[in-house]
């Protein structure tokens, strides 16, 4: 394989309705794609950075200029012969993932689809079809939550997932409980927002029976996860911290976590991600597969990771429409709760030339 140029290509994606969290409130996505050219074949990328670093350090407009500046000129240095070697190539530079991350799918997507194999090939998938869960955010009061949660539920969502913080907990947990029941399969995010010392507040949550409480310290407190564990019955997972497959390692072996959300961007690239997968695997650990608002490019490789053997848990796998009007590719539809694993080469989708010409922002060319 002989790549050639990077295209670096910004759209803009309205949200369907805005997105609370505790960190922010989105109400459309800045993306970054990434458009790998080869001799043989064209992949492409999406990079998962916000608008704003809230999420992480991370944001789009410098995954653009750390792309631009010193990514793409590593490949041109050190032109990789196969997607393995592209972080390889990257090493030096520290952190910038989710930059990475899009370079590296890029690459690995132009590089599958000209030998005709599927992400999900690639990766080890092992189910044609995978269960999907669904982000609930913050809203202004409870019954509109629960009008939000009737209708995902309505399309037949498996698992619910609710985005929490500090005021905004306990009740919309207890009122999801008292009008769905106790066998919905239900979950909160709180994206860093409590501190150990709150424990008693999240151990409010135990009588719940929920799955998990996602990342609620700040991503560094490690160790506070651990303390947390010990004072809280509800499983604890780790999403802003596990950025690589050595820090879920470690997350894993200090007690910080029992389950782990898998997202490719944060911790580099699929690759990474499935390394990620193999050690939660050998220690027992289940994972699933989170989201960040992806369009079908990201959504399609986000399933095929989710179908490998241990994405136990439902993800944040939605259909296209739980965030777009219109998807740049193909949407994904729920179909009984699940979305199908794409099987075409490489990302087995692709963006609606019309469509993408219609949102785009901004394009650059760089050569190698
Ligand atoms: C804007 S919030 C993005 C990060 C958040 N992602 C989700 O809640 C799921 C978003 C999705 O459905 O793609 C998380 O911390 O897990
Ligand atoms: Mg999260």
């Amino acid at each position: 394989m002989k790549l050639t140029g990077i295209e670096l290509r910004r759209i803009k994606m309205p949200l369907v309705a805005p997105f609370r969290t505790s960190f922010g409130t989105e109400t459309e996505r800045d993306v970054l794609l990434l458009r790998a050219v080869t001799d043989e074949a064209e992949g492409w990328g999406e990079c998962v950075a916000m608008s704003d670093p809230l999420y992480s350090s991370e944001y789009v407009e410098a995954a653009a200029d750390v792309l631009r500046r010193y990514l793409v000129p590593a490949l041109a240095a050190r032109p990789p012969a196969a997607a393995t070697a592209v972080a390889p190539a990257l090493h030096k530079f520290k952190g910038h993932r989710m930059a990475k991350a899009a370079l590296e799918t890029a690459v690995l997507d132009a590089e599958l689809r000209a030998e005709g194999r599927s992400f999900a090939r690639e990766l080890g998938a092992t189910r044609d079809r995978v269960p999907c869960g669904v982000s609930v955010g913050i809203m202004d009061s409870i019954p509109e939550l629960l009008d939000a949660v009737d209708g995902y539920l309505g399309q037949g969502y498996v698992r619910i997932k609710l985005k929490i913080e500090p005021g905004w907990d306990v009740e919309p947990v207890r009122a999801v409980r008292e009008r769905f029941g106790d066998d919905v399969l239900l979950q909160v995010d709180a994206n860093t927002a409590y501190t150990v010392g709150q424990a008693p507040l999240l151990a409010a949550l135990d009588p719940f029976g929920l799955l998990l409480i996602e990342q609620p310290l700040d991503e560094e407190d490690v160790l506070g996860h651990a303390e947390l564990a010990k004072r809280v019955r509800t499983p604890i997972c780790l999403d802003e911290s596990i950025v690589s497959a050595r820090a879920a390692a470690d997350a894993i072996r200090l007690g910080a976590c029992s389950i782990v959300n898998v997202k490719p961007g944060r911790v580099g690239g699929y690759l990474e991600a499935r390394r990620i997968h193999d050690v939660c695997v050998a220690n027992g650990i289940p994972v699933w597969a989170g989201g960040m608002l992806e369009t079908g490019l990201g959504r399609a490789a986000n399933v095929a990771l989710a179908a490998l053997p241990g994405f136990t848990l439902p993800g944040d796998t939605s259909g296209s429409d739980r965030y777009f009007r219109t998807d740049v590719t193909e949407p994904f539809v729920l179909q009984d709760g699940h979305l199908p694993v794409p099987t075409g080469p490489g990302l087995g989708v692709q963006p609606i030339p019309e469509i993408l010409a219609e949102i785009t922002t901004s394009m650059e060319w760089l050569p190698l």
